[in-house]
């Protein structure tokens, strides 16, 4: 679990412009230590688990089965929803309705409903599609077909050091996905050295320096200071080692305050500064749960820093993973990563398929919808 790079939720007026320090004010952090322990989250539907005296590890569960676990509740509405109007009765224009109201209540919008809706007429007519399976299997493959363009995993081998700026509103997961993004990293072997750039809340920081004690990363901070002037820092320091990645946070703000909005665009022009050609990935978080409002994110952002890819968080807690074909209809960008949990391991590239296999799996213990199983372990 991420308990040690949890915080208090920073509001939005937190995020106010400060003075630069100077330079040599830079902390920088290299500590060795244990690896941190990643707790998986309970599956939501199971049962308490009686106190013993010697504690037994849960057992670590696939990527594909934390998905499906994740994806639960947008399962719920979407696969639930559809399997209990398939289930009943023949294909009509009444069924497709239904359908229609099941689409959009998973946030899937209206460009992206209607569109599916389109597909499925249109195979209904055209391949004499009569059973419920048969239905649900195209709708699986139409959705399948939207959100397959936003697959397209990060690359970072093409500079050195990579510079990674990640953005977005207070509180939709930046810090914990560089945490899990760092670790990511290290795993396929890649250096990695973190900016410490939200420097309006002390938290914050100290979170990141934690997290880079424990995990032997490199973490560039300052007290109080600007985020342009950390990450001026970062970068130099990253050069410096020849690390291969650097991440670099930033504080959350929202799209309407206009003067945060250009403070951030001016953290991205000095990146540029200390690595002519850089950043070269602007990721936006996007938190699930905001559904729609995801798409103005995207834009507001994007028009501010140029969004080149984007981190959909916390999967786990909504009922809205239709945003992404939401997403891919009306603002795409390429979906480097999803969240489904605050376990470390729970942040993961985004596959297509593994995710349209997960909601419309069935739940453990009830009948197969008929669409193809599949994931990744
Ligand atoms: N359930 C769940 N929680 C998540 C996920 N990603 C992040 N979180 C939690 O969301 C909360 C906020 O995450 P942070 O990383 O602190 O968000 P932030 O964007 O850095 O926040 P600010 O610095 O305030 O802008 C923390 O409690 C995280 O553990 C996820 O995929 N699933």
């Amino acid at each position: 679990m991420f308990g040690f790079l949890k915080k208090k939720r920073g509001t939005a007026d937190e995020a106010g412009t400060a003075a630069p320090p100077p330079e040599s004010a830079a902390a920088d952090v290299d500590v060795a230590a244990a690896e941190p322990v990643a707790e998986i989250p309970a599956e939501p539907a199971a049962e308490p688990v009686a106190a013993a005296a010697e504690p037994v590890p849960a057992p670590k569960r696939s990527w594909s089965e934390r998905l499906k676990a994740g994806l639960a509740r947008t399962r719920q509405q979407l696969g639930g929803g559809l399997a209990s109007l398939f289930g009943r009765r023949r294909i009509d224009e009444d069924l497709l309705e239904e359908l229609e109201a099941t689409l959009l209540m998973a946030d899937c919008g209206v460009e992206a409903t209607q569109h599916l809706l389109g597909e499925l007429r249109t195979r209904w007519k055209r391949d004499r599609l009569e059973t419920a399976d048969q239905l649900q299997q195209t709708l699986a493959d139409a959705l399948h077909a939207i959100i397959a363009p936003l697959e397209q995993p990060l690359e970072v081998s093409g500079h050195s050091p990579y510079i990674i700026m990640i953005a977005g509103v207070n509180g939709s997961g930046k810090t914990t996905s560089i945490g899990k993004l760092a670790k990511y990293f290290q795993a396929q072997g890649k250096s990695v050295l973190l900016a410490a750039g939200d420097t309006f809340r002390a938290a914050a920081r100290e979170q990141l320096m934690t997290w880079g004690e424990r995990n032997n990363v490199t973490v560039v901070a300052q007290e109080g200071g600007d985020a342009a002037a950390v990450i001026f820092d970062a970068i130099n320091a990253a050069r410096a080692r020849k690390v291969d990645v650097v991440l670099a946070d930033t504080a959350g703000r929202l799209p309407t305050q206009l003067h945060l909005m250009d403070e951030i665009a001016k953290v991205k022009r000095v990146i540029a500064k200390a690595e002519p050609g850089g950043p070269h990935e602007v990721m936006l978080v996007l938190d699930a749960n905001i559904g729609q409002n995801a798409l103005a994110q995207v834009q507001a952002f994007d028009k501010a820093i140029g969004v080149t890819g984007l981190v959909v968080t916390k999967l786990d807690g909504t009922a809205k993973g239709g945003v992404l074909a939401a997403i891919a209809r009306q603002c795409p960008k390429p979906l480097r990563f999803i969240g489904v949990g605050e376990g470390i391991d729970d942040l993961q590239p985004f596959r297509a398929r593994e995710f349209v296999d997960a909601l419309f799996e069935p739940a453990p213990g009830t009948a197969r919808s008929g669409t193809e199983a599949g994931g990744r372990a």
